[in-house]
């Protein structure tokens, strides 16, 4: 990651020489299984056990032999001998089950020994210490096999893969009620601009409101990561070093909002310069060209653009992987949620991968993505979207009806 480069380079170069090269990971942590949802997993996790570790009936009936039951129906029902009972919770304290025998078990049951099936309920007669079968089943029918939801021995959790629901309940039915996890990075965010204001503040005509820090707080909120907010700072070096010199104290990651571009009073190049190394500045990206990629040691600096739409896809594109790869992610980059198919013809633009917002529509023809136009300045393109489609570089646009990736946001 020695060489530094100047000019704008495809958003797969960034994946591959910055974001996949990042050394940089947040401390580990123990934490119990039931808050550790959406963290990465910071170990290999193997079954201590088998799962539910015992044959377990799946429906309310009668355990059998199956090959008892071969042929049964309505005219034709099997006649067996119900021989005892199984309770919740209790092994089978009766005899194994002979031909021409059944036990009467509930939902949940462990199976007697000597049975391979169950019958429902509702497919039987009871008639006395006997029961006609009006069905027949397979063997292994309305049972779940001992080993069936967790082997023994089997990996859960790889080291780096995000814990979802079903790696909580598996942890927890194996009697893992501690995990160690990456800890969520902490991301300082720094706004800048000489025009723009906190927006409790009224505004002069020519001044805007802070939008970006909030919606970026918020975005990266939602996904328990920790944020910090510098208040704004205006377009001058000394104030952006004091700015990033606090990010880089308080956070793993700093981001500078707005002041990436080429004007007389864009900051973020120098500042970043003067505290680490850019790898790189600029993507061909639209929107969001005037990204800006550094790094100190052990924390990364990005400027993002401070136009709210470029700033929106930057982060979706590059902050979020980064962000997901410093928490110890394995799976950090993203990927399409969808394949669908754009109403109108888009253009692409020219030299640059181009994401374009839309809405989705969903009709009996599958997915229809109605594209909202509007220049990068704007936030109501993401208000009124549901993510954006992709046009690749080098690809002219998007014909009407012409199927094409969509990225939730
Ligand atoms: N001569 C060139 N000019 C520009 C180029 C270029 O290549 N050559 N690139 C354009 C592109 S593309 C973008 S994107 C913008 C990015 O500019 P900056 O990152 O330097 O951002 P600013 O100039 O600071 O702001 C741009 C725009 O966004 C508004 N803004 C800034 N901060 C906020 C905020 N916190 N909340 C809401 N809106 C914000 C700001 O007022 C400006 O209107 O550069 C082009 N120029
Ligand atoms: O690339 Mo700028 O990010 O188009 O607005």
């Amino acid at each position: 990651m020695k060489k530094r480069f100047q000019k704008f380079v495809p958003r797969t170069e960034i994946y591959e020489n910055f974001i996949d090269k990042l050394n940089i990971t947040t401390s580990v942590i123990e934490k119990h299984v039931s808050e550790s949802f959406g963290f990465a997993v910071a170990e290999d996790i193997y079954a201590p056990e088998n799962i539910p570790g015992f044959d377990k009936a799946t429906i309310d009936g009668y355990a059998v032999k199956a090959a008892d039951t071969f042929g049964a129906s309505d005219g034709n029902p099997a006649l067996l001998k119900i021989v005892g009972e199984v309770f919740m919770g209790k092994e089978y304290d009766g005899k194994p089950i002979n031909p021409g025998e059944c036990v009467k078990i509930p939902t949940g049951g462990m199976l007697p020994e000597g049975a391979d099936a169950c019958v429902m309920i509702e497919n039987t007669s009871q008639i006395g210490k006997r029961v006609e079968i009006y069905k027949s089943v397979a063997p292994g029918e309305n049972i779940i096999k001992k080993d069936e939801d967790v082997k023994k021995d089997s990996i859960v959790l790889k080291k780096g893969e995000r814990i979802n629901i079903g790696h909580i309940h598996n942890l927890m039915s194996l009697g893992i009620t501690k995990v160690k996890v990456y800890q969520k990075p902490t991301i300082c965010i720094i706004p800048t601009g000489d025009e723009v204001v906190e927006p409790e503040k009224d505004r002069k005509l020519t001044q805007i409101r802070d939008g970006n820090s909030y919606a970026l707080m918020a975005w990266l909120k939602s996904y328990g990561y920790n944020v910090k907010r510098h208040p704004l700072v205006k377009d001058n070096p000394d104030e952006f070093k004091k700015g990033v010199e606090w990010g880089l104290e308080n956070g793993d990651i700093v981001i500078i909002s707005g002041g990436s571009s080429l004007g007389a009073r864009d900051y973020a190049l120098s500042t970043i310069e003067h505290f680490g190394e850019v790898l790189y500045n600029g993507v061909q990206v639209k929107p969001g060209k005037p990204v800006i990629f550094g790094k100190t040691e052990n924390k990364v600096i990005l400027g993002l653009p401070g136009n709210p739409t470029s700033f929106v896809v930057s982060s979706y594109l590059f902050l979020f992987p980064i962000i997901r790869k410093v928490a110890g992610n394995i799976d950090y980059l993203p990927k399409p949620d969808s394949i669908v198919r754009i109403s109108t013809n888009v253009p692409a633009a020219q030299g640059r991968e181009r994401f374009v917002f839309v809405r989705l529509e969903y009709t009996e023809k599958g997915f229809i993505a109605h594209p909202i136009l509007g220049e990068s300045g704007l936030a109501s393109p993401f208000r009124m979207a549901d993510g954006v489609v992709r046009i690749p570089l080098g690809k002219e646009g998007l014909y009407k009806d012409e199927e094409c990736e969509f990225y939730r946001f």
